[in-house]
């Protein structure tokens, strides 16, 4: 493998979080074939960093190029795949990762960083750090048994007053199907995440 001499960074245009794909079973297979989403996390659970690292380059390599990449939590390998001049575009953290600060002062000021919240006080937080982040998730929507999120499900009214109360665009999460998405675009959500409706349809449109 030939090491890249030009470190990537994140092409300024607009962040388009409207389809947002986490990756669940058969990662490669799922991004693959979602060539409508607009927003990729590569997201496993339990993976070590060399894993995550490897999983992450690969889904680089096939990505459309109107996609975000994101890495789910670990900073260190979005950086030093980004230094080797693979195409990620940032990361997703949540509450016990790296410091919002932290991440944004060794990823730079042109990679996206999204952190997670979900609750008003967690999103009172993120409005004061409004000026590091790009976008913050807001979940679940409906308990999810991908992700044990330890937070009141949001519902459709819940997704709408964080939205309004969020400083910086919303990606709604958490048990969400492709017949939810009509009623959470309403809410002023500026996105939709998914991990299993993706796996189980790759190529919804939602
Ligand atoms: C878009 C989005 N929102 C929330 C999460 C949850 O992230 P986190 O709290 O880091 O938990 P894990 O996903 O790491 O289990 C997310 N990944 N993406
Ligand atoms: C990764 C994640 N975060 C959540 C949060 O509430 O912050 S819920 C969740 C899992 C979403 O998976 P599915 O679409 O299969 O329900
Ligand atoms: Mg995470």
């Amino acid at each position: 493998m030939t090491r890249e001499t030009h470190p990537y960074t994140t092409p300024a245009r607009p962040l388009d979080l409207n389809l947002y794909l986490v990756t669940g079973e058969h990662p490669l297979e799922t991004v693959q074939a979602a060539k409508h989403a607009t927003c990729i996390q590569v997201r496993s659970k339990p993976i070590s960093a060399r894993e995550l690292y490897q999983l992450t380059e690969a889904i680089a390599g096939i990505i459309q190029p109107h996609q975000t990449l994101l890495v789910d939590d670990r900073v260190d390998v979005a950086l030093a795949l980004r230094a080797r001049g693979v195409r990620v575009d940032g990361v997703h953290i949540g509450q016990d990762d790296l410091p919002v600060a932290d991440a944004r002062a060794l990823l730079g000021a042109d990679a996206i960083i999204g952190l997670t919240t979900g609750t008003r006080q967690l999103v009172e937080e993120s409005n004061k750090i409004a000026r590091l982040i790009d976008y913050i998730g807001t979940g679940p929507f409906r308990p999810s048994p991908t992700k044990q999120s330890n937070r009141p499900p949001l519902g459709i009214d819940g997704l709408r007053e964080l939205a309004e109360l969020s400083a910086v665009p919303t990606v709604a999460i958490g048990d969400i199907t492709p017949e939810d998405c009509p009623a959470i675009r309403t809410t002023g959500v500026a996105g939709i995440a998914m991990v299993r409706a993706f796996v189980d349809n790759p190529a919804l449109q939602a």
